[in-house]
C-alpha cells in the first residue's frame, strides 16, 4: 500500500515517522519549500512538490495542510487524480461535507491527531464521510500513530480543541509548574522532572485505577495540611475556569475555521451547495 502525505510539515512529518515506525515503507509526502521536501526525505519518504504524481499514485492520502492552503492543494491534483483515493484530513476545522464537495470521488475521512503521535500517543478521533468503506485500513494506519477513537462529526470540533490543541494547554501548565518549583527553591532541571513525573504518574494513576479525580484529590489532601494551601490557591485564581474557557475558545475558533474554509472552498474552487 502507496500512502501520501500532502503537506509535510510538523504534523506531516510525524505521520511519515509513525508510519515508517509501523513498517510503512511506500510513502510520498509533498511541500513547496526546500527545507520541506528534504526532511521529508530524510525521514524516508518520496519527497515531491508535485501533488498530482502524488495522490495519483497513492491509495491513501493524508491532508495534513493549513487550513487556508486546502483551495490550493484541491486545485493543484486533477479532479480524476482524486477519484478512488481515501483521503484523511488532519485539518483543524474542515468539515466532511467541504472536504467531500472539494473532493467530489474520493471516500473521505475527517480526524484530528495530536502532536503526541511523535511518541506513537496520539489521541486521535476520526470520522467517517458519506462515502467512506475501507475503515479497517484508516483504523490501522491510525493506530500508528497512538489510539483511535471512531466518533460521529459533531464531536471533532471539541476533540480539537481539547485533544488536539491539548498538548499545548498541557505544556503551559507544565512550564508553569517548573517556575513554581524553581519559586520554592528547586532547581529547574529538578523541578522539569518532578512536572513530568506528576503528570505522567497522575494520568497513569487515574487511567489504570479507574479513580475519579475527585476522590485522587481528596485522597492527596490532609486536614490542614499542604495540598489544602494549594488547592484554595487554584480556586482564588480560577484554574479550572481558565482551562475550560481555553478549550471552548479552541472550540469555537475551530467552528469558525470550518465556516471560513467552506466558504473559500466554495469561492475558490467555484462550488455550489
Ligand atoms: N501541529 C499540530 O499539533 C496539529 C496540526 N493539525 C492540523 O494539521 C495541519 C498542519 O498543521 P502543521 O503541521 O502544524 O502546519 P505546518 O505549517 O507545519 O505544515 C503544513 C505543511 O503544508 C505544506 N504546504 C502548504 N501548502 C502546500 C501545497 N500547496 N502543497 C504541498 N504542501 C503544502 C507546507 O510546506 P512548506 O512549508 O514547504 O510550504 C508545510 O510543510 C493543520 O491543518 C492543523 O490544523 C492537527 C493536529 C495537530
Ligand atoms: O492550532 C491549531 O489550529 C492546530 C489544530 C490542533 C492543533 N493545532
Amino acid at each position: 500500500m502507496r500512502v501520501a502525505v500532502i503537506g509535510a510539515g510538523r504534523i506531516g512529518s510525524v505521520v511519515v515517522r509513525s508510519l515508517v515506525r509501523c513498517g510503512y515503507s511506500e510513502i510520498v509526502a509533498t511541500g513547496r519549500r526546500d527545507e520541506t521536501l528534504k526532511n521529508a526525505a530524510s525521514l524516508g519518504a518520496e519527497a515531491t512538490r508535485d501533488n498530482d504524481y502524488a495522490v495519483s499514485s497513492s491509495d491513501i492520502v493524508f491532508l495534513t495542510v493549513k487550513p487556508h492552503h486546502l483551495p490550493e492543494v484541491v486545485k493543484s491534483v486533477k479532479p480524476a487524480s482524486w477519484a478512488g483515493r481515501t483521503v484523511v484530513s488532519f485539518i483543524a476545522g474542515a468539515r466532511l461535507a467541504t472536504l467531500e464537495k472539494a473532493m467530489a470521488e474520493a471516500e473521505v475521512y475527517r480526524a484530528m491527531p495530536n502532536l503526541n503521535a511523535e511518541v506513537g500517543l496520539s489521541s486521535t478521533a476520526v470520522a467517517q464521510g458519506t462515502r467512506t468503506r475501507d475503515m479497517a485500513t484508516v483504523d490501522r494506519l491510525l493506530k500508528c500513530m497512538g489510539r483511535v477513537y471512531w466518533v460521529p462529526e459533531e464531536f471533532l470540533d471539541a476533540w480539537t480543541a481539547l485533544a488536539g490543541s491539548g498538548p499545548a494547554f498541557i505544556a503551559e501548565i507544565i512550564d508553569a509548574l517548573v517556575l513554581a518549583g524553581v519559586l520554592v527553591g528547586l532547581p529547574r532541571d529538578l523541578a522539569y522532572s518532578a512536572a513530568l513525573d506528576v503528570l505522567e504518574g497522575t494520568s497513569r494513576l487515574l487511567r489504570e485505577s479507574g479513580t475519579h479525580p475527585f476522590k485522587l484529590r481528596d485522597d492527596v489532601t490532609t486536614p490542614a495540611g499542604t495540598t489544602i494551601r494549594g488547592l484554595i490557591a487554584m480556586e482564588s485564581e480560577g484554574v479550572k475556569a481558565a482551562l475550560m474557557k481555553a478549550v471552548e475558545s479552541a472550540y469555537r475558533r475551530s467552528l469558525e475555521i470550518g465556516a471560513e474554509i467552506d466558504a473559500r472552498v466554495k469561492r475558490e474552487l467555484g462550488i455550489s451547495d
